[in-house]
């Protein structure tokens, strides 16, 4: 048991749905819903609380010959009743069935757009295919509680407390013994409500576990092919699939006891109370019409009470999906706006400073990626870093978009931390060509328009043109309407990063990361690409983790770096004078 379980266990029964508070909002919204739906319940209540006491009507005087024209009239009145049960159940259902699919519509959205501002770390650590199955798989648990079970819920509560009262009404002797037997019935209930809840989450954390696995190697489809990897890979998941059974049974199980252990004491106190009635009919202290009217109500109260305990096992289930969902709603991202963001002057002129950096991806105690870094980049230079893998190249690029904080020193843009900005500002004036660039699944101008959905047609088609793009876009079966992605066309490399280079000509910012890859192109395309390139550098700040010759004989300055630290710095030629690093990698890498 975790701490936080041991701490809640001691709160008692009131914990066992506490998970489910912090979605309380998205359900108090649709206030007006809410009592419509309240309304119907009431009407529908009421009729049926009035079907026992025409019953009794008919057995005390209706089937005397001198009444028929009572009886029609009491038959006439009672499909009158049902018709109104009728009218109101069916509108209760609707409305309390659509409040749980929008409550839940509402929560995938909020919990979407809440992942999107989580921090890059986060997502460091964090499995896509648990992030789903929390999105899907936990939310449609919760739409079952927030919908249906809500509507059994609130109508059996209703018929509940009214079969008690028309009981008492009907007999306060047995009412009273009747009662007694519920105390008996409820804490049992409410008891074991905590352990199907714990149960519930081991089941929906399964759930996720398997999915994740399985979205990690369908993802990596062709590496497993490859590798022959195929049994085992499904033996894993087999057995993740088999945690996922083992727990939902666990949790129907302690359910199936709930339920038995609900109807048995709630039918066998029926029958005690109605053998005592039985005694005070006999002993003509109580018409049989009396009797039968009080075990309807009795017969009610009971069946009321056996479904809330079945939507009580529901609601613990769901409070079970509910935590997690929760977790993930409380996180505060780490990167945020500060609560009164700086702004940068316009015209953004794109001078990059970074001021004694040290960074480390984990926390203040981790090993250092960068370290003591100065570097200041002047508005319009083109920047080429170089250096071995893990040199931290790429790290500068997250540091600069403030995908992760510095531990100490400063990075900024036109002399502003960026810490003072809003990210989004901030990453409005950087555009970002990655080496290995995403493909949505949506149209090639979609694509290129990414983050700019406003965009005209005409500026996407003269981006592509400046990125060498237009002319294999033009040759796709439906030009810049063509499907891109998982069910459409696949892109060669090239094709990928000029789209990726379109991309950020047409974002238009003043500073331009650039991650170049040379591996997925042919000469040709490589020729392309350098002119997209040069094109899109012009009259920018550009910062390029270079690969190819080309670029740092290009450059105004290239900046070599070894274990997160700056090592040499120059022209070309002036490293290759050195003899230091840079001419060692210069020699593997461009064959000097
Ligand atoms: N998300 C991350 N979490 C933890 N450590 C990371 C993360 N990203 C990079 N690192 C580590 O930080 C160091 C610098 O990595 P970085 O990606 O900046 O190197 P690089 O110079 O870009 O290398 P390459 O040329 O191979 O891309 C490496 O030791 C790497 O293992």
């Amino acid at each position: 048991m975790t701490e936080t379980a041991v701490s809640e266990s001691r709160r008692g029964f009131g914990s066992t749905l506490a998970p489910l508070r912090p979605l309380l909002p998205y359900v108090l919204r649709h206030f007006k819903t809410i009592i419509l739906a309240l309304i119907a319940l009431s009407v529908a209540a009421g009729a049926t609380l009035t079907l026992p006491v025409a019953v009794r009507g008919m057995i005390d005087h209706g089937f005397s010959k001198d009444s028929a024209g009572g009886v029609n009239a009491g038959f006439g009145a009672l499909i009158l009743v049902v018709a109104v049960l009728a009218l109101a159940s069916g509108t209760r259902y609707y409305l309390v069935t659509v409040l749980g699919e929008r409550v839940v519509a509402d929560l995938r959205t909020a919990l979407f757009r809440h992942l999107s501002i989580l921090d890059a770390s986060f997502f460091d650590s964090a499995k896509t295919g648990e992030l789903i199955s929390r999105l899907t798989a936990d939310t449609t648990q919760l739409k079952a509680t927030f919908g249906s079970s809500a509507s059994v819920a609130l109508r059996n509560l209703f018929m509940f407390f009214g079969a008690i009262v028309m009981m008492i009404v009907s007999s306060p002797k047995l009412s009273g013994v009747a009662l007694a037997a519920i105390p008996l019935i409820v804490a049992p209930l409410i008891l074991s409500g905590r352990a199907v809840r714990g149960r519930s989450r081991l089941a929906q954390d399964a759930l996720a576990g398997a999915s994740a696995y399985a979205a990690e190697n369908l993802a990596a489809i062709r590496t497993m092919q490859a590798c022959g990897a195929q049994d085992s890979v499904v033996a894993r998941f087999k057995g993740a699939a088999e945690g996922v059974y083992d727990a939902a049974r666990e949790a129907t199980r302690l359910r199936a006891y709930l339920t038995a252990g609900a109807i048995f004491l709630v039918f066998s106190s029926v029958v005690a109370v109605l053998w005592l009635g039985a005694q005070d009919v006999l002993a003509s202290r109580m018409t049989s019409g009396l009797l039968s009217q009080f075990v309807l109500y009795a017969v009610l109260a009971a069946s009321s009470l056996g479904e809330l305990s079945q939507v009580w096992s529901e609601a613990a289930a769901a409070a079970g999906a509910a935590g997690r969902i929760g977790d993930i709603l409380a996180l505060r991202p780490k990167i945020a706006a500060p609560a009164k963001p700086k702004l940068l002057k316009e015209p953004v002129r794109g001078r990059l400073a970074f001021e004694n950096v040290r960074f480390s991806y984990g926390g203040n105690d981790g090993p250092a990626a960068i370290e003591g870094l100065d570097l200041v980049v002047e508005p319009g230079e083109r920047v080429a870093l170089v250096g071995p893998s893990g040199a931290g190249k790429s790290t500068l690029f997250q540091l600069l978009l403030r995908f992760y904080d510095v531990n100490s020193g400063s990075v900024s843009v036109d002399g502003v931390d960026v810490r003072e900005l809003d990210p989004v500002q901030l990453r409005r004036v950087i555009a970002l060509a990655p080496q290995d660039p995403v493909v949505f699944g949506a149209s090639v101008a979609q694509n290129i328009a990414y983050g700019r959905e406003d965009a005209p047609r005409r500026e996407i088609e003269a981006a592509a043109r400046r990125a060498q793009a237009h002319d294999f876009i033009a040759a796709l079966p439906n030009g810049y309407d063509t499907e891109l992605g998982e069910r459409g066309v696949t892109l060669s490399g090239g094709q990928r990063q000029r789209l990726a280079i379109a991309r950020a000509i047409l974002a238009d910012a003043p500073v331009l990361l650039l991650d170049e890859a040379t591996s997925a192109l042919d000469a040709q395309n490589e020729a392309l690409v350098q002119a997209a390139l040069e094109d899109v550098m012009a009259g920018r700040t550009s910062l390029v983790i270079a690969h190819r010759l080309a670029t740092v004989l290009e450059a105004d300055r290239i900046i070599v770096l070894d274990a997160g630290r700056i090592v040499e710095q120059g022209t070309h030629a002036e490293l290759i004078e050195q003899g230091g690093l840079y001419s060692n990698l210069a020699r593997l890498q461009f064959g000097e």
